[in-house]
């Protein structure tokens, strides 16, 4: 099981059945050392040690385990059950004081947290309890007592997969004291508290606004089974932490094609093509940017010097605007008009900078019609959204095998799906398969964890095969059983990127380096991944060379993106 492959709870807990299934039935009341939940509890009550090794050289160690009403409350018994063990064999120097606090009611637990309860109730352990139906009825004051502050490590076992609604009352009190107390690291047992691990989203009622719900804010997860979407894309990111995963000792026989990747570096830097010596600009692709009207031509200017610093052989800028067609802290950037250029031989980038005046609008349509290698960014997807004829250009281009990278935010997402940004963001993943899937093409999705979706050509068992063992697709490249998808569309979720990339001008960055890509021959997946991936890593490198995450501007950017470019194919 690795890293980069991602699944659906869904998927997750039809894994969970099946290995649990083939588990030796023996006696009820016995704990079978290769149950599920106490490999989970060894391999969390491993991770934290090491976490708490690291973060704490005290003499006493204080470590405060949360466990809630399910199995995932059953995790954290366990593992306060280990960590108990492990802290008996340590050093007589070093004193291990281990709290648990039951949110949950003991008879309610399953069999196996049942098991692991009574197994930590051996150690020497701290206990406190909530009383769950007593939660709505215990004021806030009743907390501060525990004072979460005097703890060197957190153990969020509150809520796993198995969170149906949002949490409120007294837990979610808790979780805002742990969140404010940042006093020391947090391990998140599967899944931040809260947080969905489908989406990203933290869960809400439609009455409650983002800012009230709540979730834990971890600074590591372990992710059971597999690694999960929702620890990488919208809100994720933010509470997830470093992920580690623990497959269980689980068959790979029982893991069906996953829903998702992770993109991978390792794969992606085996898709830059090496330089032969004999070779010359023609040789590394022609970019042409069409954009730039009026008070935006930086706009198609940044598109253009990404391009040209992502080793496209030939650049050219075509404005809306053109008395300012010349980039002269870029001489070698040339002027053409993508009415006059030979399309044949180009990638066209349209829409940094575009607008919506007449003259953009026919560019954009020449580009639909006549260029075989093609992405679309900002005005460009504003105008698609609101001309039916375009959009139908847009889905025949696939007809024809021609290449086409669509690169919206969440609302230019929403205008092309005619829906408000909440709805994008509320299922990141099936938003940008929504949008490959209507507008037959490569999407990124931008945002924290973009996400980049492309319906799969051909065959679609072929291709579901494919897209778990070919080396064009930055996966795990292991072979796994082929269960169908439902949907014909595969996803890639971004690894890399920061907030310093939320400032103007980082997405006109993008579409440049995504038509470089394409000048490289790469698939319009490939293309997008791998742009998508770099220009990521060069914010994270800004903000390793404090550029960022504040100030960073997308002129840095742009020599950043060569650096690790190169950095990756050394
Ligand atoms: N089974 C196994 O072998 C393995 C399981 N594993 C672990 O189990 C986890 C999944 O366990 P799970 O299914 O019990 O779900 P979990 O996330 O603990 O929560 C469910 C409980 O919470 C309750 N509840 C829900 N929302 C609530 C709210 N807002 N506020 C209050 N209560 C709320 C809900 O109550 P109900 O909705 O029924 O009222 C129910 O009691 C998984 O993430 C992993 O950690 C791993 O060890 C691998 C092996
Ligand atoms: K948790």
């Amino acid at each position: 099981m690795q890293y980069h492959a991602l699944y659906q709870i869904a998927q997750i807990r039809d894994i969970e059945k099946q290995a649990k299934a083939s588990l030796a039935i023996g006696n009820p009341t016995a704990r079978l050392p290769d149950s599920l939940m106490i490999t989970a509890g060894k391999a969390a009550a491993q991770l934290a040690w090491r976490i708490l090794d690291a973060a704490s050289k005290k003499d006493v160690k204080k470590i405060m385990i949360l466990a809630g009403p399910g199995d995932n409350g059953g995790d954290a018994f366990e593992v306060a059950h280990q960590l108990a063990e492990m802290a008996q064999l340590s050093p007589e120097d070093t004193h291990y004081e281990i709290h648990v606090l039951i949110c949950g009611e003991p008879n309610a637990y399953s069999n196996d947290a049942k098991k692991s309860l009574l197994a930590a109730q051996t150690n020497s352990i701290h206990w406190h309890t909530i009383d769950p139906l007593q939660q709505a009825q215990l004021q806030r004051d009743k907390l501060p007592q525990l004072n979460f502050s005097q703890f060197d490590l957190i153990v969020d076992g509150l809520f796993g997969i198995g969170l149906s609604r949002p949490i409120t009352g007294i837990v979610a009190e808790l979780i805002i004291q742990i969140n404010h107390s940042k006093a020391c690291p947090v391990l998140a047992l599967d899944v931040p508290s809260g947080l969905n691990a489908d989406t990203g989203q933290v869960i809400a009622t439609i009455a409650t606004t983002a800012e009230d719900a709540v979730a834990v804010i971890a600074s590591h997860t372990i992710s059971f089974i597999a690694n999960k979407p929702g620890l990488h894309t919208a809100s994720g990111k933010d509470y997830a932490g470093i992920v580690v995963v623990d497959d269980l000792n689980i068959d790979n026989g029982y893991y069906p094609v996953p829903y998702a990747y992770l993109s991978n570096p390792s794969q992606l830097s085996t898709l830059i093509p090496a330089r032969k010596q004999n070779s010359h600009k023609g040789s590394y692709g022609d970019v042409l940017i069409v954009g730039g009207s009026t008070g935006m031509q930086g706009a198609a200017i940044l598109a253009g010097r990404a391009a040209l610093y992502t080793g496209a052989g030939r650049v050219y800028l075509d404005l809306i605007e053109p008395s300012s067609s010349v980039d002269y802290s870029h001489p070698e950037i040339m002027h053409s008009s993508i009415e006059e250029h030979d399309l044949s031989n180009a990638h066209v980038v349209i829409g940094p900078g575009l607008g919506h005046s007449p003259n953009a609008l026919n560019r954009l349509r020449h580009a639909l019609i006549h260029a075989p290698a093609l992405v679309i960014d900002a005005d460009a997807l504003n105008l698609i959204a609101i001309h039916t004829d375009l959009q139908a250009l847009c889905r025949n281009r696939s007809n024809l095998s021609w290449r086409t990278i669509i690169t919206p935010h969440p609302l230019e997402a929403a205008r092309l799906l005619n829906c408000d940004t909440g709805k994008i963001q509320a299922d990141r993943c099936l938003a940008a398969q929504t949008l490959a899937n209507q507008f037959r093409c490569t999407v990124i999705l931008k945002g924290s964890g973009s996400i980049i979706a492309a319906e799969i050509m051909g065959n679609s068992a072929e291709a579901n095969k494919a897209l778990a063992k070919t080396d064009n697709h930055p996966n795990d490249g292991e072979s796994r059983s082929t269960q169908p998808r439902s949907d014909k569309t595969q996803i890639c979720i971004n690894p890399s990127g920061n907030p310093a990339l939320a400032t103007a001008g980082t997405g006109d960055v993008l579409a440049g380096i995504c038509g470089t890509m394409l000048g490289q021959g790469l698939s319009a997946f490939n293309a997008a991944c791998l742009a998508t991936y770099i220009h990521g890593l060069a914010a994270d490198d800004c903000v390793r060379e404090n550029f960022g995450p504040i100030g960073m501007n997308a002129s840095e950017l742009i020599p950043a993106v060569r650096k690790v470019l190169n950095q990756m194919i050394q």
